[in-house]
């Protein structure tokens, strides 16, 4: 690679600085912040103001902890703060670009009783893998926590960081990002001001060895349906066979969302698809990835697709639906013999380019709508959005990625391959639109990391080298 910058005294003290990075992100995920479980609330604030006492330490200033009000319905508990959005700034010199870093510091559910070899809340290192085990470990505790070991780095080096930098670190993700869109609205020409691009680390490589880097995202509509029944749960022996029940009529309704091949049933979403392009039907294949490497990070044989073209498509530039859970629904060991009065299906659409938003909404509203009316039952229905985020899909020929290129091929010695991401960040569109910036995605952990599953990792190798490839960019991009 020609012009390379002088970048080992960093590199160097990135790895010397290993288990003070191991050791941070150790206390980062020792906080269960599961935005989704109101009970868990408190740990999604400890968790900020564990970062606010971070920053604090790293000597960024005007730092900002912006409370966001209530949460919006659907919401059990009608006063439920939201999480705090977590401003603050390193460095504010004219002559420097200004890079704003956006991450997210709450994270999925995890029980040990779900599967986990090790206890979810607590960074395992594996010494025979060189892995560390924990929930938020990739996703995204891990990336958030290297910006902030990439300050420790140069603190200790003494040297001067190559951009301003702007973090924003939100606690409601993994929630619809609830609150941010308009705090971004708000503060584009204020806090935001004089941003120069916008990078965030919340993805992963396609596969297991190869760098990449994302220019694009699917959306994702996340919807839930309550069906409502008898006044309390009942013995199935006592009522069953002659009252109405809401798990049967549930479970007819979401049988006819998704069929076991994948397509979506819900008339007109495939229609709002954009076509595929020669253009674009030729970039898959030179795509590093195939069905092996799914099935691996899957761990089964469970592949709908066997040509890396179609997964690839498929991942990426179609819409999926999914089936997630049922709330109220009796899910324990052994044989309890109830009839649920209430049960809430749980589904989410994964959105690509064209599909509108809205429309989609209204769509699937109809659709189930009529599926319960065909079931002629007694109980009542109700379908809503609990939120949506929008698809992104950008140009990834601008100096952000060429920065980017440059400092992955550096620490990885190998030339990262361009992906777009099947997963979600619901925020990236409003900041390319409002901050009138482009967005850089430069994920740190692999693609077999486990996010939003049992096991969830990170590799200490991508970790360090993540720190590297992080800093190594700013640096790129300082100098361009
Ligand atoms: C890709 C990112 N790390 C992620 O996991 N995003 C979530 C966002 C989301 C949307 N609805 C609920 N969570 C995802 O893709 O599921
Ligand atoms: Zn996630
Ligand atoms: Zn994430």
């Amino acid at each position: 690679m020609s012009d390379k910058l002088e970048l080992d005294p960093l590199f160097n003290k990135i790895d010397e600085l290993k288990p003070q990075f191991i050791e941070r992100l150790r206390q980062a995920v020792a906080i269960p912040s599961v935005s989704s479980d109101e009970s868990l609330r408190p740990k999604v604030v400890a968790m900020s103001e564990f970062l606010v006492k971070e920053l604090k330490k790293l000597g960024f200033h005007d730092i900002q902890s912006r409370e966001l009000g209530t949460q919006p319905p659907p919401v059990a508990d009608p006063n439920l703060q939201l999480p705090p959005i977590i401003l603050g700034r390193f460095g504010n010199d004219a002559k420097k670009k200004t890079v704003l870093v956006y991450g997210h510091y709450d994270v999925q559910p995890a029980l040990l009783e779900d599967g986990w070899n090790t206890p979810p809340f607590e960074l395992t290192h594996d010494k025979t893998k060189d892995i560390l085990y924990g929930r938020g470990s990739t996703d995204d505790k891990g990336p958030v926590i290297g910006w902030l070991n990439v300050i420790e780095a140069h603190n200790e080096l003494k040297w001067e960081l190559p951009v301003n930098l702007v973090v924003c670190f939100e606690g409601m993700e993994e929630s619809g990002s609830l609150g941010l869109e308009e705090l971004i609205g708000r503060e584009a020409k204020q806090y935001f001001n004089k941003v120069d691009t916008v990078c965030i680390s919340d993805n992963y490589w396609l596969g297991t060895s190869k760098p990449v880097l994302t220019y694009g995202l699917r959306g994702c509509n996340y919807y839930q349906i309550t069906v409502n029944g008898p006044g309390a749960d009942l013995h199935s022996g006592i009522f069953g066979g002659i009252i109405a029940e809401p798990m049967t009529d549930l479970v007819k309704v979401m049988s006819q969302l998704v069929d076991s091949a994948g397509n979506i049933l819900v008339p007109g979403v495939l229609d709002m698809v954009a076509p595929l392009t020669d253009k674009e039907n030729a970039l898959y294949t030179d795509i590093d990835f195939s069905v092996e490497e799914l099935n691996a990070a899957s761990g089964s044989n469970t592949a709908l697709h066997q040509k890396k073209e179609d997964i690839l498509k498929h991942r990426w530039r179609y819409p999926s639906l999914s089936l997630h859970g049922i709330e109220g629904a009796f899910y324990g060991a052994g044989a309890k013999t109830v009839i649920p009065a209430k049960v809430i299906g749980k589904f989410s659409i994964r959105t690509v380019p064209d599909i509108d938003s809205h429309k989609l909404d209204q769509l699937v509203f109809d659709y189930v709508n009529k599926k319960f009316a065909e079931l002629k039952s007694p109980n009542t229905l109700k379908v809503e959005l609990i939120h949506d985020g929008n698809y992104w899909v950008s140009n990834p020929f601008n100096e952000a990625f060429t920065a980017a290129a440059k400092a992955t091929e550096h620490v990885w010695n190998i030339k990262p391959d361009f992906t777009r991401e099947g997963g979600s960040i619901p925020i990236t569109l409003t900041f390319e639109q409002q901050l009138k910036t482009d967005v850089l995605l430069l994920p740190m952990g692999r693609g077999d990391d486990g996010a939003h599953s049992i096991n969830e990792k990170l590799d200490i190798s991508n970790y360090i080298n993540g720190c590297k490839t992080l800093g190594g960019y700013l640096h790129y991009y300082g100098r361009g």
